[in-house]
């Protein structure tokens, strides 16, 4: 037996087309959602991804433009663009594409976005509010790692997740999303000891550490949800993920693919968000 693979790439298009009908309704009204996207240095790898985002704005109809700065832009600069989007009513979700150059506090970076646009899900009132259970904005990638679980029907309550991996990106808020469907969670990280008798207890395993085969088959038990947020390159330059995906894919009962799986989730959600905005912006 092998595991039923849950298909990102399917589902994010599927989200889309809601997102494209959502604003569809709000375009009626007059209002145009619009995400604006601030890109500093010169980095390829986040040229690509603003440059997906853009086009992926587009096609579902929202607007979306990339500002693109010199990595030598002050932060001061920095910070006195992303004030003048706050004020600007028309754009309704910022996100400044990380990592910024090493000059630059990105946290205060992102504490500077107003909440109400922090379509990121990264600021900490964003964060507070996922802990508390208040409106906010959920961080894109682990409310999409929520949203392949929701598509399979899986019922989290008493379930035991096993989130691999802390940062404020993923790991931390993934768990607060788990434990808010009533999961029994636990969290390991680079100082947990025997991470295989944890995760042999799993029902769900989140795998969110930027490190190949992270998860191997013999540390899995059977039938049990594989989510794999890895984005790692293998010796040949291929993406894969934190997961050893051929292995696990013979105990598992679900898996996601890297890539088609937890990537095109990430950037739905993003567009689910800054329609939110939008539309919280204009009741
Ligand atoms: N402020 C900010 N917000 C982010 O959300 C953010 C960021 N900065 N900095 C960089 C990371 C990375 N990230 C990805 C999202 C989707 C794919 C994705 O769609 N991956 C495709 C493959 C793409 C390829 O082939 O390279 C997949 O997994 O199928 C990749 C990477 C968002 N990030």
């Amino acid at each position: 037996m092998t595991a039923q693979l849950i298909d990102g790439n399917a589902l994010a298009r599927q989200i889309r087309a809601e997102v494209a009908g959502r604003t569809e309704g709000l375009k009626a009204r007059g209002v145009q959602p619009q995400l604006s996207i601030i890109l500093v240095g010169e980095d390829p790898a986040s040229q690509v991804y603003t440059r997906h985002k853009v086009n992926d704005s587009t096609e579902t109809g929202l607007s979306a433009t990339l500002e693109t700065y010199p990595a030598s832009l002050s932060e001061e600069d920095l910070l006195a663009r992303v004030r003048a989007l706050n004020a600007d009513p028309k754009v309704h979700g910022i996100l400044v594409q990380l990592p910024l150059p090493k000059h630059m506090d990105s946290q205060k970076v992102i504490e500077t976005i107003s909440p109400t646009k922090d379509v990121d899900g990264f600021h900490v009132a964003s964060a507070g509010a996922l802990m508390v259970g208040r409106p906010g904005f959920w961080p894109c990638t682990p409310y999409g790692c929520m949203k392949m679980l929701e598509s399979i029907g899986y019922e989290l309550r008493g379930k035991h997740a096993v989130v691999i991996g802390r940062s404020n990106i993923v790991g931390k808020p993934m768990a607060m999303m788990l434990l808010g469907k009533n999961a029994t969670v636990t969290m390991c990280h680079s100082a947990t000891r025997d991470l295989k008798a944890l995760t042999l207890q799993a029902d769900v395993v989140v795998a969110a550490v930027g490190k190949r085969n992270v998860l191997t088959a013999d540390m899995v038990k059977p039938g049990a949800v594989v989510i794999d947020v890895g984005m790692n390159r293998n010796d040949e330059g291929k993406l894969c993920g934190d997961v050893d995906f051929e292995g696990v894919k013979q105990v598992a009962g679900w898996i996601t693919p890297v890539p088609g799986g937890v990537g095109p989730m990430t950037r739905a959600m993003l567009l689910v968000n800054t329609l939110e905005a939008a539309e919280r912006a204009s009741p």
